[in-house]
């Protein structure tokens, strides 16, 4: 597809979503086009990363929750910023697919400055579920009704979801896009994020099978 393709005519609606700029985005891992939306409902700005020929079945697709201090700091109290390398390593690997890069996501839906003070209650004990919980906030504020918008305008309609958390899946289904497979998205644990990964495999469901090799051996 190119930008002047009718798939990616600006000013398009489609749902709860307007589709406002497209523009080539060269990365270290590819060259994307970067597609920027609005959503109509929430009024925040939105972008996908698109490579390739997404329309149709099974796009490589990865909905990444942004994350400030992992995916621009570097932060190791997650894996964020080395799943958000890996997803569009994959996708460039795969010669089709896309990342839907999730504003408002931050923190799991509770914004920055929550998540920094969740980080600062687990710094002193708490788990990451805990620490929401004691803030008086949902342990999961996500909502991915944007995402499915943006999977529906660029006419995925199902995919290969490039994630560990199952939730991810059940929504984009109760949204009315096909997850034909979960792939894995298993990063090399460091004794920083360990406890955090722990959490999410213990009590949110998370599939880290890669994990119990790492006890092991420490
Ligand atoms: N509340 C809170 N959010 C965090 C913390 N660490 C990272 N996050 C946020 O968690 C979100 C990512 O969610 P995760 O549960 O780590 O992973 P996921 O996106 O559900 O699952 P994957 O698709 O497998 O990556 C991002 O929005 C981060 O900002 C934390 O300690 N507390």
């Amino acid at each position: 597809m190119t930008e002047s393709d009718g798939v990616f005519d600006v000013g398009t609606r489609t749902s709860g979503v307007e589709r406002v700029v497209n523009v080539r985005l060269a990365t270290k891992h590819g060259d994307f086009l970067a597609i920027g939306y609005r959503d109509l409902v929430r009024g925040d700005e939105q972008i996908a990363l698109v490579y390739g020929d997404v329309g149709g079945e099974e796009a490589l697709t990865r909905l990444h929750s942004e994350c400030l201090t992992g995916d621009a700091f570097g932060s190791r109290h997650c894996e964020c910023g080395d799943q958000l390398s890996a997803a569009l390593k994959a996708i460039v690997a795969e010669g089709r697919g896309v990342l839907v890069y999730l504003r408002g996501h931050e923190g799991r839906g509770i914004g920055l400055l929550a998540k920094l003070e969740a980080m600062k209650l687990q710094s002193e004990g708490l788990d990451t579920v805990e620490a929401n919980l004691a803030l008086g906030l949902p342990a999961d504020a996500r909502d991915y009704t944007v995402a499915a918008d943006v999977l529906h305008d660029l006419e995925v309609r199902s995919v290969r979801l490039l994630s560990n958390n199952p939730q991810k899946r059940d929504a984009l289904l109760r949204h009315g896009v096909r997850v034909s497979e979960q792939v894995p998205l298993l990063m090399t644990p460091h004794k920083e994020n360990l406890p955090y990964l722990l959490t999410k495999r213990d009590r949110m469901d998370h599939y880290l099978p890669h994990l119990e090799a790492v006890i092991q051996h420490t």
